[in-house]
């Protein structure tokens, strides 16, 4: 025999009530043994409930209790209730008047939603031809008198439900009341919290069914709450030890007590949706094949009380003391968690009873406060408790870290000795984030990553394509999700916290919005955004002051600008302790020789030991492609400046490069690596601009870049024969020397030989004595910087 459980919503009007009929239909007329077992349908319960709260407080509870009795006629006007909707009439009418009600006048009212609903299935099956036989599991399943939470009384509700079975057998297909029971009194009972859930079990157990299918409203039971976390997984399979810790920690769909009964025969328990037949849905039994962490579940009306003192170290009976105290309140604690030194002691216990639990905690500990041997008992009601259930522990670090990595500190955890559970108490605030964030790591379902790119120009603009063609192949073979939520310029921002659309070129103007930094910051945290990353692709001078905030905040920053780097040393230093204190990294690969692996080769050499004594180069690509252009061809130097800034080579404002500015920051840049603490005054720099046009207006300078070609014109004509020009940087560590000048080297040279835009750098340190170490390759352009910006963001989330 099979027992089928429908819960409320698969039982309401319309679609639910309809594929809850099919379904037992075509079972039965397969000749499947089966037997069903009814939640009230739709809201019924809680509609229930508020009518007897209303008539409690004499308020008018007639309107709703003829809305409630149009809704459960609606599907069969032929069934007759009235002798449900006249008790419930007499009993609303006596509560009313009594301005009162027990928990049995509750459980009389509450139960009426479970006959109506097996009455009218009863019906519904008989029309479609099947031998239904209406059950009221009052004569079945026999109680103590606990009215609101009755303990089933197991020997005489077995017999009664083997009995009944035996003379109601064959075709006959009992549609069975869930929930509810009598006492010996056969005074109505009901069996509390998931209730149904709990008579579909004990119905399993006595008749030894092969199979218990649950049909709900969701395919089964998911890796996470899909209302949470959107990457959640459905679980094919579970094993009773996993659902028990499931159940234990607020997985709706499971209780513990209605797992007991099915651990006892080992039936196996589905849970399936009425609303999509074609799922298979997750199985729970005793043995399952896949191992491993199954689920996370969250108690989230929870409270942490805290129990703090000096003296309680090595006194016998504190704890006893506190569980005797809570338990004559009927507190149940979830979680407890004890240091060694005994100083403290957290309990974790329901919200709504931490008010109580604190009293009478203060009432038990009176005498010790006044002896200092309890110095404070409070509570934490904005919290809650994170189970990863089938944790090992010896892999708990990877979520704990990425959880530290994304600002969320626990503020207590605990295990199972047996590994099955690890429990975090974490801020209610930060729980949607936390979730996330631990769901990311031990389900490698997909890691998400969250970005906001400041600056879409040249650089920003082509990195964003560069993320929309490649994030679907990121996601597919490193199980990264990049997530743009946010894509700024200097005034507005446009933000979508599930990522921007792939045309954001088209998007942005229509979604716009004027922004301040702080309000990107709060957007985040708002959307529990986790693994947070700013992008500065900005030539912003001002955006750098952001960059602390942004990392107290949570973010990684990736940057192209190379202003924070070389503005004056404190700030740098400042930057780099605030990074440390929050565990934050801070990438900046294209400062130097945009996409090459420069920065990186050089803190990699000077980490090792190696002692780097010099680097010399061209360091701007723009620079080199107009000296490599102007020096061999026949060719004005503005119109070669004009090609340069056409290709994306130069800054936004060109001045910067012809200036020797930029070329100097990257020298500054470069000797910071090295540990030196030169300020940008240190380095000598030759500009290449006249000095009439180094103050004026870009626009102004645009307008007179010919005023350039003259002196241009006479240095390349008064070069050695078979020399060429080459703006370069020069860094000794030995000499302290920072230099950047204009030069005419041998065009046979190596620095003579280079091509387009491409920089050199060489490298000499005492290992490459004689021979430098060459980085050479395009120094500047759109594509190649905005590849290496995302480079630094991909080794990013290797970090995260
Ligand atoms: N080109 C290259 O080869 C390389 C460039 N870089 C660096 O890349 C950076 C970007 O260069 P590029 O793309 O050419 O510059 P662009 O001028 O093309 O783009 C700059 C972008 O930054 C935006 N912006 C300015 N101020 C702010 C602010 N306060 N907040 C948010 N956004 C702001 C601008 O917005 P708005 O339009 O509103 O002003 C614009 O969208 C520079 O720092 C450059 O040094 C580094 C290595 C190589
Ligand atoms: N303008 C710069 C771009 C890279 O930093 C250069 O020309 O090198």
């Amino acid at each position: 025999m099979k027992i089928l459980k429908f819960g409320g919503k698969s039982l309401a009007n319309g679609k639910g009530i309809k594929t809850a009929i099919q379904i037992i239909r075509d079972k039965a007329k397969q000749q499947e043994d089966i037997a069903v077992v009814l939640s009230a349908r739709g809201n019924a319960t809680d509609e229930l409930l508020e009518m007897l709260e209303k008539a409690a407080h004499k308020e008018s509870y007639h309107e709703q209790f003829t809305a409630f009795k149009a809704y459960q006629s609606q599907i069969d006007r032929a069934v007759d209730f009235s002798e449900e909707f006249t008790t419930l009439e007499n009993l609303f009418q006596g509560v009313s008047l009594l301005g009162d009600y027990s928990e049995k006048i509750k459980d009389q009212v509450v139960s009426q939603g479970e006959i109506i609903a097996a009455k009218l299935v009863t019906n519904l099956l008989k029309k479609e031809g099947v031998n239904a036989h209406f059950t009221d599991a009052r004569n079945l399943i026999k109680t103590d008198n606990v009215f609101g939470n009755a303990r089933p009384l197991d020997v005489i509700s077995r017999k009664n439900v083997i009995n009944h079975f035996k003379s109601h057998n064959g075709t006959t297909v009992n549609i069975v009341t869930g929930f509810i029971g009598s006492n010996q009194n056969n005074e109505t009972t009901t069996l509390g919290r998931n209730g149904s859930n709990y008579t579909a079990a004990l119905l399993a157990n006595f008749l030894d069914a092969e199979e218990l299918q649950n049909y709900t409203h969701v395919d089964g039971i998911f890796t996470a709450n899909p209302d949470l976390v959107a990457d959640a997984k459905k679980i094919e399979e579970l094993s009773f030890n996993e659902a028990n810790e499931l159940a234990n920690f607020g997985a709706n769909i499971l209780h513990a007590k209605t797992i007991v009964p099915l651990i006892e025969k080992n039936i196996p328990l589905r849970i399936l949706n009425t609303f999509n037949s074609s799922d298979e849905g997750t199985i729970i039994k005793q043995k399952t094949i896949k191992k491993g962490i199954k689920s996370i579940s969250v108690l989230d009306n929870v409270a942490l009380v805290n129990l703090e003192g000096g003296g309680l170290l090595g006194r016998v009976g504190v704890d006893a003391r506190i569980f005797k105290t809570l338990g004559e309140k009927d507190i149940n604690v979830s979680i407890i968690s004890q240091g060694s030194s005994e100083r403290g002691i957290g309990l974790v216990i329901d919200a709504n009873q931490a008010s109580n639990a604190i009293i009478a905690l203060e009432r038990e500990f009176e005498n010790d406060f006044y002896t200092k041997d309890v110095n404070k008992i409070s509570v934490i009601d904005d919290v809650a408790v994170i189970s990863i259930v089938g944790q090992n522990l010896s892999e708990f670090h990877k979520p704990y870290n990425a959880l530290i990595k994304n600002q969320i500190v626990p503020i207590l955890f605990n295990n199972t000795v047996s590994g099955k559970n690890v429990s975090l108490v974490v801020k209610k605030t930060q729980l949607h984030k936390a979730i996330n964030v631990i769901h990311g790591q031990i389900f490698g379902i997909s890691k998400k990553i969250n970005i906001a790119v400041f600056g879409k120009g040249l650089v920003g603009g082509t990195l964003l394509d560069q993320i929309v063609q490649s994030k679907k192949d990121i996601l597919d073979k490193n199980n990264i999700k990049l997530n743009v939520f946010a894509v700024a310029d200097s005034q507005h921002v446009y933000l979508d916290k599930n990522g921007i659309a792939d045309n954001w070129q088209e998007t942005f103007p229509k979604e716009k919005v004027a922004y301040t930094v702080q309000q990107i910051i709060d957007y985040a945290k708002n959307n529990h955004l986790e693994n947070l990353i700013a992008v500065d692709t900005t030539a912003s001078k001002e955006f750098i002051h952001n960059y602390i905030s942004l990392v107290n905040n949570g973010f990684d920053l990736v940057s192209a600008n190379k202003i924070a780097n070389t503005v004056e040393y404190s700030f740098y230093d400042t930057l780099r302790k605030e990074l440390k204190k929050h565990q934050k990294n801070y990438l900046y690969e294209t400062n130097v020789g945009a996409g090459l692996p420069l920065i990186d080769t050089i803190k990699l050499l000077h980490k090792s030991g190696e002692k780097i004594k010099k680097i010399r180069g061209v360091f701007s690509g723009s620079l080199s492609y107009l000296f490599n252009t102007f020096s061999v061809e026949d060719v004005e130097f503005s119109t070669v400046l004009k090609q340069a800034e056409e290709k994306g080579f130069t800054e936004p404002d060109a001045r910067e490069d012809l200036s020797g500015n930029d070329v100097a920051r990257k020298l500054l840049i470069l000797a910071r690596e090295l540990d030196l603490k030169h300020e940008f005054s240190d380095i000598t720099i030759q500009n290449l601009l006249p000095v009439h046009l180094q103050a004026i207006s870009l626009q102004k300078f645009k307008n007179n870049i010919t005023d350039l070609d003259q002196t241009y014109k006479l240095i390349k004509a008064n070069q050695q024969k078979n020399h060429v020009l080459r703006y370069v940087g020069d860094l000794s560590t030995e000499t302290g020397v920072l230099e950047v000048k204009l030069i005419s080297v041998p065009s046979n040279s190596a620095l003579g030989q280079i091509k387009g835009s491409d920089s050199i750098f060489e490298i000499y340190t005492e290992a490459y004595k004689e021979q430098p170490l060459v980085i050479q390759g395009a120094g500047a352009g759109a594509a190649v910087t905005a590849r290496g910006v995302f480079g630094d963001i991909l080794r990013l989330t290797e970090k995260l």
